[in-house]
């Protein structure tokens, strides 16, 4: 609920200094940003004051907070995202973060919740790698594929660990193969929109909630996800924008040896799967839904047609860019010189420059990209020769 604004904060506040505080305005609302109250914790509290009628707010905040939040800058990308270099104390890796607070993201959030919402958004260099949601058949490999790319480049691509109903088969770890929840407990969380997407599958429940694939993302790592065409279909209607793989089986009579071979299902559970393949083949030809389509005839050439559209080194560069190079644990500290049409230039102390722990940073806020909402957003960021 809102509460009436104290005099002495409606005024209008330095919009763009750095300090523990900053205000900024978008539209009749005012983003008040600040450090928490409690120090011990550093982290950053947000309170929003609507001009039209004079009410404070406090949001519900969604997203990964900035961690080492002391003094910071924040300036206003364009209506829908404010940017917030955290200047002291943050490493340079947890320095650059978005608040996003009219995003089509945040419109859903606060659809679902009924409260106002903002959320963080870590700024990743590079092109803030979408999600890549892998469907197809039960049987025809996803599994197989997804562990290959895993075991390649684990420090790369993270698997979105999704709940289910249905029991743990042998060689499956709860947290890690699955969540297996009771029905009861995924049906209550789902009513409280911690689902991005959820779908009854083969006569059990299966989701993906918001946390599976913000623990991929926060760690800066390119999610990826293995749901059903119903499931697809929720993550292409909501505001997380992904890569969309369909992966065919070479014949029905090769996805039907597949399943049989596996030997994790009942033959009764193998009829039903082989029923719904042939719905799901058919579904996935909907206009738009799927981006790539592969076939999983041989497994590894399956693979090398994998890793063509996920590459497994690209690292989200965008070519011809020269990348920051220093130390990663490195904490300096950052304050905006200036700001020209998009691009945002970032000067660190003299000391640190002549220590050559730090550079002159600059920003391009155009290249602002792709990420997952709420997560990470990417940004092309490059150091700066002061000659
Ligand atoms: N190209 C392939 N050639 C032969 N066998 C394969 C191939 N790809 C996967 N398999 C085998 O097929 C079986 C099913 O594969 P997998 O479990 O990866 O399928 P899935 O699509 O993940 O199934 P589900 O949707 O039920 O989880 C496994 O025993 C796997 O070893
Ligand atoms: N919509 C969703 N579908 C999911 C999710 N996790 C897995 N799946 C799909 O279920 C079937 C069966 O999987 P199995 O492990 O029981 O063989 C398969 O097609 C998966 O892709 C999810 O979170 N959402």
């Amino acid at each position: 609920m809102g509460e009436e604004a104290p005099e002495f904060v409606n005024r209008e506040i330095n919009l763009e200094g750095e300090d523990f505080r900053t205000a900024t305005t978008v539209g009749h609302k005012t983003y008040l940003i600040s450090r928490s109250d409690d120090e011990s914790k550093s982290t950053a509290s947000i309170r929003i004051l609507d001009k039209s009628n004079k009410t404070w707010t406090v949001p519900t905040v969604l997203g990964t907070q900035p961690i080492h939040f002391e003094a910071h800058t924040a300036i206003l990308v364009n209506e829908n995202i404010i940017l917030v270099i955290v200047s002291k104390g943050a490493p340079f890796v947890d320095s650059i973060w978005f608040l996003e607070v009219n995003t089509s993201f945040v419109k859903q959030q606060s659809k679902i919740t009924g409260t106002e919402v903002v959320a963080w958004s870590k700024g990743v260099v590079g092109k803030g790698q979408k999600p890549v949601v892998i469907s197809g058949p039960s049987g025809v490999g996803k599994g197989t594929l997804i562990a290959k790319l895993m075991k390649d480049s684990p420090s790369r691509f993270g698997f979105s660990v999704s709940h289910t109903t249905r029991a743990p088969r042998e060689k499956e770890i709860d947290g890690t193969h699955y969540h297996f929840a009771e029905r009861s407990n995924m049906e209550k969380e789902i009513s409280e929109g911690k689902f991005l997407e959820f779908a009854h599958v083969h006569g059990n429940l299966y989701g993906t909630s918001i946390e599976a694939v913000e623990a991929v993302t926060d760690e800066g790592k390119r999610c990826i996800l293995d749901i059903d065409v119903q499931g697809a279909r929720s993550v292409r209607a909501s505001s997380l924008e992904a890569l969309f793989i369909f992966v065919c089986p070479p014949s029905f009579e090769e996805l039907e040896k597949r399943l049989r071979a596996r030997g994790t299902e009942t033959e009764e559970q193998i009829q039903k799967r082989l029923r719904n393949a042939r719905e799901e083949l058919d579904q996935s030809n909907t206009p738009g839904l799927f981006d790539n389509f592969l076939v999983n005839g041989d497994l590894e050439t399956c693979y090398e047609n994998l890793k063509r559209l996920v590459p497994l080194d690209d690292g989200g560069a965008v070519s011809g860019d020269s990348y920051p190079t220093m130390d990663s644990k490195a904490t300096p500290s950052y304050t905006v010189l200036s700001k020209q049409d998009s691009e945002i230039l970032l000067q660190p102390e003299i000391r640190e420059v002549e220590k050559g722990i730090a550079n002159m940073l600059a920003l391009d806020l155009s290249s602002l990209s792709g990420g997952a909402p709420g997560h990470t957003r990417g940004l092309k960021i490059k150091s700066v020769n002061k000659d």
